[in-house]
């Protein structure tokens, strides 16, 4: 008993001074620990907004932006939350009520009220880009256009978000922002990867944005727009054609048939059966089309649907040129076009049209899109309203035109071929954003894609404190190795007997 007594007393792991040591050692690394979790813990997440009007010729739309109140400067993390579709026709469609456009808008922006939060409202940028729609009613009567731009202005102002204004993108900003879009959804600015072409086809205008590698934007500057994105530079080519969005297209068809004032015409773009009593003056009410009324025509004209794809690409194909081309290559109307590369998204009216004539996958060989268009034009239009009860009749009704319409465009217009032609991807959304020149337009003008690529994040959280522990863990087994002096020698350990 005595040389237990002994050894105890011996024992220097027992005594108050290593105790002392070891309590505090184990207190500091707690400490360390406890304060790197709480000092870097992550903040509830705060977010932003923005809000952005996309005015077209055929409707406007107003869609919500959210990403994380501390990477603004940060690709791929900018969301679209909510979109309102606004009831009613496009702006320029108020000409001669401006007042209503401002009113028309009231519901979505309400709406918009609702779902960003209150204490943000203040600091939510909110902007209104109008379209083809806009560009024809500013041709036809500029001072009908600035009428309606103001009326929307006013109306907008009345809502409690940081308003930044309404305007009429260019043709060219409107290729470029739906590009840049397309290009920021799918993360291929930072990564500084080759990029997605943009193909939008609208109701006025369509829009054509690809990078070449052929084209340094000499041989036509006014399709070349360069940027510096996230360190890269990228030298775009981009056209809009104003005049071929699906609606105005359709127009210039039918002025191509009704050319000499006729009471009736027999259209090959519609299905048999289909029959529809138009307006001379109301096709005519359009820049792309008013310089062609037949003179004596009467007031209206029947247009009865014949169903027959040929003939109906043989009308879509007379409203593009192909005559004259001063550059090395054109698309068509004499518009210089560089070699067609890469992948291509193409979306709205696009993926309507596509989509509902179960035509998105384009690795079928374009005959295939043929045979399919040739079919569904041919079938008579009760039948096609008997199997789709439920689609809008006027979406229906020009769905064989829309279709040999958008064929015709990229293969005769464009000039795909059966390889680049399944190089395109018909979309609407790209990870729950839609596809659309709306997000591109808000990030340049919130200064959200920075020229030069933003310095590599800091360690994540989960990282900073497992460091911190294994150092912590280091540290006290370091403090217990450096007492290795007052350990007790194992081989001196008395035998008890
Ligand atoms: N089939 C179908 N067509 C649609 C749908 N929504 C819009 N469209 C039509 O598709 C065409 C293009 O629509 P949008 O892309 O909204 O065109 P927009 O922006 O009004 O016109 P732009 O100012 O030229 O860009 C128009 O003719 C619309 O009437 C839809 O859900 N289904
Ligand atoms: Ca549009």
């Amino acid at each position: 008993m005595s040389a237990q007594r002994e050894m105890k007393e011996k024992n220097p792991w027992q005594t108050p001074v290593t105790i002392i040591i070891t309590v505090i050692g184990v207190i500091a690394i707690v400490a360390l620990v406890t304060v790197a979790v709480l000092q870097n813990r992550p903040l509830p997440q705060k977010y932003k907004y923005g809000i952005v009007l996309d005015a077209g010729s055929s409707h406007t739309a107003l869609y919500i932006y959210e990403w994380p109140a501390e990477k603004d400067n940060n690709t791929g993390r900018v969301e679209q939350t909510h979109s309102c579709k606004v009831k009613g026709p496009g702006i320029s469609s108020y000409a001669h009520d401006p007042l209503k456009a401002g009113e028309s808008l009231r519901v979505c922006m309400q709406e918009a009220e609702q779902r960003v939060p209150g204490k943000r409202h203040q600091e939510t940028p909110l902007y209104l880009g109008a379209t083809a729609g806009m560009r024809l009613l500013n041709i036809e009567n500029s001072s009908a256009s600035d009428e309606v731009l103001k009326a929307v202005e006013s109306a907008l102002q009345k809502f409690p978000f940081s308003y930044q204004g309404a305007r009429i993108l260019s043709g060219q900003e409107e290729g470029a922002f739906g590009w840049v879009t397309v290009n920021y959804l799918d993360d291929r600015l930072t990564q500084g990867l080759d990029t997605t072409g943009a193909l939008d086809l609208g109701g006025a205008s369509t829009q054509i944005s690809f990078v070449s590698e052929k084209f340094d934007g000499s041989e036509s500057p006014s399709n070349s727009v360069t940027f510096r994105l996230y360190g890269n530079d990228y030298n775009l080519y981009t056209h809009s054609f104003l005049c071929y969005g699906k609606d105005q297209a359709l127009r210039m068809t039918l002025a191509q048939q009704t050319q000499s004032g006729q009471a009736s015409i027999l259209d090959p773009c519609f299905n048999t059966g289909y029959t529809v009593m138009k307006n001379y003056s109301v096709l005519y009410d359009s820049p792309c089309v008013s310089d062609r009324k037949p003179q004596n025509a009467p007031a209206t004209f029947n247009q009865t649907g014949k169903g027959n794809f040929t003939e109906c690409q043989e009308v879509v194909k007379s409203v593009f040129n192909f005559t004259h081309c001063k550059y090395s290559q054109c698309s068509f109307n004499g518009v210089f076009q560089p070699l067609l590369q890469g992948p291509f998204g193409a979306f709205s009216a696009y993926y309507f049209v596509m989509n509902f004539l179960n035509l998105t996958d384009t690795s079928i060989p374009l005959k295939a899109v043929e045979d399919k268009l040739n079919s569904f034009c041919s079938t008579p239009w009760n039948q096609i309203k008997q199997q789709h009860p439920d689609v809008k009749v006027k979406y229906l009704a020009e769905y064989c035109f829309s279709g040999t319409y958008i064929l015709t465009l990229l293969t005769e217009g464009y000039k795909f071929d059966q390889t680049s032609y399944s190089n395109i991807k018909f979309i609407k959304k790209i990870k729950g954003s839609d596809a659309g020149w709306t997000l591109g337009y808000m990030l340049n003008l919130t200064n959200m894609i920075p020229a030069e690529a933003p310095d590599s994040p800091p360690l994540p959280h989960a990282g900073y404190v497992s460091i911190v522990t294994i150092m912590a863990v280091l540290l006290f087994i370091l403090f217990i190795v450096s007492l290795r002096p007052l350990w007790p020698r194992c081989s001196k350990q008395p035998q008890i007997v």
